[in-house]
């Protein structure tokens, strides 16, 4: 385990953080005069799952925030595959293969499932992404022609992750995905996100289970009050004592 922010240095001297997918270095983020992340780095490996977890307002949605490009950090870098991105805005990230799904259920209620599933497929792969989508989520299948606001918050998850699979990101940064959903479709959910994982997508993962989501992890940050309180193996976390010095009486 690392105390804090300096990236692991690997036996052949270069830094962890040279392999990035995606890397924070140094990032500072304010609201207005409020700062909320104080000189936050953070590395997500290529193919691997990287859990960001802390107590509430610890700053976990700023940072993918900042990681996507909804929020300018007002110091610090972020770096995309190693190259500085940190002026490039949103829609150019997403092209560059970097997808964010938000919290609360990022779909238009108006459209149907197949009209959402549509808008978010590159020209030309719609019909192949659609399989994909309902093959990951069969219920979606069934469900093409309704309503995306009228579906349950489940299914409504479910779309919103299909843009993970749609858009064939390779960084994808996850808000809360289980949020209020019924315990059997947090399991549909998880199994979808490890599946990602194994294909060779890299994660950055917020989810209010901490001890499910450093379960699928391979490397975990905590932050507290805006910075990095923890750097280093998801598993170590899960140490009874770790977990409790760390997270125990914030999440
Ligand atoms: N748009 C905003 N304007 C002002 N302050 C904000 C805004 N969004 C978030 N904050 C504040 O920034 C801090 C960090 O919020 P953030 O949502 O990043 O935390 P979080 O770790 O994701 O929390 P939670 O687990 O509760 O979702 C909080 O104190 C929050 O009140």
């Amino acid at each position: 385990m690392t105390a804090v922010t300096t990236p692991p240095t690997s036996a052949a001297g270069t830094t962890a953080a040279a392999h990035a997918a995606l890397e924070l270095r140094g990032v500072d983020c304010s609201y207005g005069d409020t700062q909320v992340l104080r000189d936050v780095s953070l590395v997500v490996r290529p193919g691997r799952v990287t859990a960001l977890i802390g107590p509430n307002g610890a700053g976990k949605t700023t940072s993918l925030r900042v990681a996507s490009g909804l929020l300018r950090p007002t110091t610090g870098t972020v770096l995309l595959g190693g190259e500085d991105i940190t002026g490039v805005p949103t829609h150019r990230r997403s092209t560059r293969g970097l997808c964010h799904v938000p919290e609360g259920r990022g779909v238009y209620r108006n459209l149907t499932v197949q009209e959402n599933l549509t808008m978010q497929a590159p020209r030309g792969t719609v019909a192949a992404g659609i399989e994909r989508a309902t093959a990951a989520f069969p219920v979606l299948g069934q469900r093409l022609q309704q309503k995306a606001g009228t579906l349950s918050g489940g299914e409504q998850q479910m779309l919103s992750l299909s843009a993970a699979y749609l858009r064939n990101p390779s960084v994808v940064l996850v808000d809360e995905p289980s949020l209020g959903l019924a315990p059997i479709i947090v399991d549909v959910v998880f199994e979808f996100l490890q599946t990602l994982g194994a294909e060779g997508v890299s994660l950055l993962l917020v989810d209010q289970f901490a001890i499910r989501s450093l379960s699928i992890a391979d490397h975990a940050y905590v932050l507290r009050r805006g910075r990095v309180a923890y750097d280093g193996p998801a598993d170590e976390l899960l140490d009874g004592n770790m977990f409790e010095q760390y997270i125990g009486e914030g999440a």
